[in-house]
């Protein structure tokens, strides 16, 4: 009996041992292991989502002891919609407190410069810890970057196997891609436990200087095109991604970007292998079949999206979707003739206070260039970005910006996503971006992280077609709409996939003969 005992508990460690064994190796660099996850109760792993630590989220005490109303009032009053096919209930983290344990203590040093977690981060945060892919919909300025990379930090570093390049992050413009990086940088370096690399490639620079950085490398944040090349010469190995971002992730699947970010992805693991996280401010319908294709069952959440065709489904948006404009920003829509905005433009400088950061947006670089000299000649510390200066004197411009060194920023749609400059109180568009989709991540450059903001925006009748979407976006922020603009019409022009886009198409039309269409590489 003994013996039989004896023989019976041998076999079945012998049997687990080999299993594991054999799991070990059929599974490589997924890291997954075969015990059950410790999510909630509620949820449902995603196949690939017991990745050692990743994916045992654990909803800690504090946040468990909540009144259940008190989490109802914060999703009513903060506007959070939440859809989620696989029906898993899983509450917001109200207070950085509210995280497990292991991760307060990870990042404290980082989060202690923040009071609380935004909406978008409260929300977002318990499915990307759990292994979730995620759609994360939320305004300009609300904190998307930590959003995506407080979990891509904690998935990383809870990988037995860190080895290698394990996350990918990529982003539109090279000057965002920089910003991204320097933040997932801080947050690597502020967590305690972590010895993760990150390094940023992107065009427009030296590629051996790149190349150096890469050595040892586990995140990446890229532009598609430097990525596309530094995979194709062998340089970067993307086969062991475990998670992947497109931030500005509209941007990243239009016409302009969208085969490169499927080759990109082809050489990832498959999406049931890999964590998929996806954030923007707009989210036309023209791109979700293609954005569903990159991910697995996921979680979209929306905040902020309101007024009365406010609704969870698909069907009742129209196609621009949930587009809303930061409420905290004052509107202002200025319609008139094409030659008077010269000498309007530089009325509007005139009265602002002395050292007001401004952001001009120009549609073309040569009007860009233009704008600048005009204002450059009637006395202002200037700068200018665009897609017709060398890389070196991009940055040398945002910086000139950043410091207050230049107070004007003159710029194209390279400037109008994603990009986080400190008190910038004025946005003026002095020619109408090419979708309503730009306009709100133009207006976006001011009242960021709970500020205020103004934009004043030149209409002209060249922009007619634009005046329905226009007037959509101001009314969906209770913003006031001028007569003048109702004038041209209410009807909203149907978004085409290949349509859409930012800097690249636009900064191509300039002077009709040119059909170049650049993007940033
Ligand atoms: N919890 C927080 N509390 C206060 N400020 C925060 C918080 N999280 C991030 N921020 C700050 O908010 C600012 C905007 O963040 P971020 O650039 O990530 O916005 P975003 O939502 O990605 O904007 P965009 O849509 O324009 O790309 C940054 O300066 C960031 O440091």
């Amino acid at each position: 009996m003994g013996k039989h005992r004896l023989d019976d508990g041998t076999s079945a460690k012998h049997e687990k041992k080999r299993q594991k064994k054999d799991r070990k190796e059929a599974l490589k660099y997924e890291d997954i292991t075969p015990e059950s996850t410790d999510i909630t109760a509620e949820s449902t792993p995603a196949p690939g989502e017991q990745d050692e630590e990743n994916g045992k989220y654990k909803q800690s005490p504090a946040l468990t002891g909540l009144p259940q109303a008190d989490v109802d009032n914060y999703l009513k009053a903060e506007n959070v919609q939440i859809t989620d096919p696989q029906s898993t209930s899983l509450r917001p983290i109200l207070q950085f407190s509210h995280l497990p344990a292991e991760i307060t203590t990870l990042f404290s040093s980082f989060l202690s410069q923040f009071e609380k977690p935004s909406s978008i981060q409260s929300s977002a945060w318990p499915f990307l810890l759990s292994g979730r892919d995620v759609v994360g919909i939320a305004e300009t300025g609300s904190g998307k970057t930590l959003a995506f990379g407080l979990p891509l930090i904690q998935c990383l570093t809870s990988l037995k196997k860190k080895k290698g390049i394990r996350a990918v992050v990529v982003a539109p413009t090279r000057e965002l891609a920089i910003q991204v990086f320097e933040q997932i940088d801080k947050l690597s370096q502020a967590s305690s436990s972590s010895k993760l690399k990150a390094t940023c490639v992107y065009g427009g620079t030296n590629k051996d200087e790149q190349r150096r950085n890469l050595k040892g490398c586990n995140i990446i944040v890229a532009t598609p095109g430097r990525l596309k090349d530094f995979m194709s010469d062998g340089t970067i190995d993307v086969s062991k991604t475990r998670y992947l971002v497109l931030d500005e992730a509209d941007r990243m699947l239009d016409k302009g970007f969208e085969d490169d970010i499927k080759h990109i992805i082809s050489s990832m693991p498959s999406s049931s292998k890999r964590q998929t996280a996806m954030f923007t401010a707009t989210w036309p319908r023209s791109i979700r079949e293609l954005a569903s294709t990159f991910m697995s069952d996921p979680v979209r959440i929306t905040i902020g999206r309101g007024g009365p065709a406010a609704s969870a489904d698909d069907e009742n948006e129209d196609d621009h979707g949930e587009l809303r404009a930061n409420p905290r920003i004052k509107q202002t829509v200025e319609v008139m003739d094409g030659y008077d905005k010269t000498g309007r433009l530089l009325q509007i400088l005139r009265k602002q206070p002395k050292d007001d950061k401004i952001l001009v947006f120009a549609l073309y670089k040569k009007e860009a260039s233009r704008l600048e000299e005009l204002i450059r000649r009637n006395g202002y510390a200037v700068a200018g970005i665009h897609g017709d200066l060398a890389q070196a004197a991009r940055e040398r411009s945002l910086a000139a910006f950043k410091s207050g060194s230049s107070t004007i920023l003159v710029a194209t749609d390279v400037a109008a996503r994603g990009l986080d400059i400190p008190n910038v109180k004025l946005v003026l568009n002095v020619t109408f971006p090419l979708t309503a989709e730009d306009y709100v991540h133009r207006i976006g450059r001011t009242g960021r992280a709970g500020k205020d903001g103004t934009a004043i925006t030149f209409f002209t009748e060249q922009d007619k077609q634009l005046a329905g979407g226009l007037v959509n976006v101001l009314k969906g922020a209770g913003q006031p709409v001028p007569d003048e603009l109702l004038k041209f019409g209410t009807t909203v022009k149907k978004k085409q996939h290949e349509a859409y886009g930012a800097f690249g198409p636009k900064e191509g039309m300039e002077g009709k003969k040119s059909t170049k269409v650049t993007f940033d590489d």
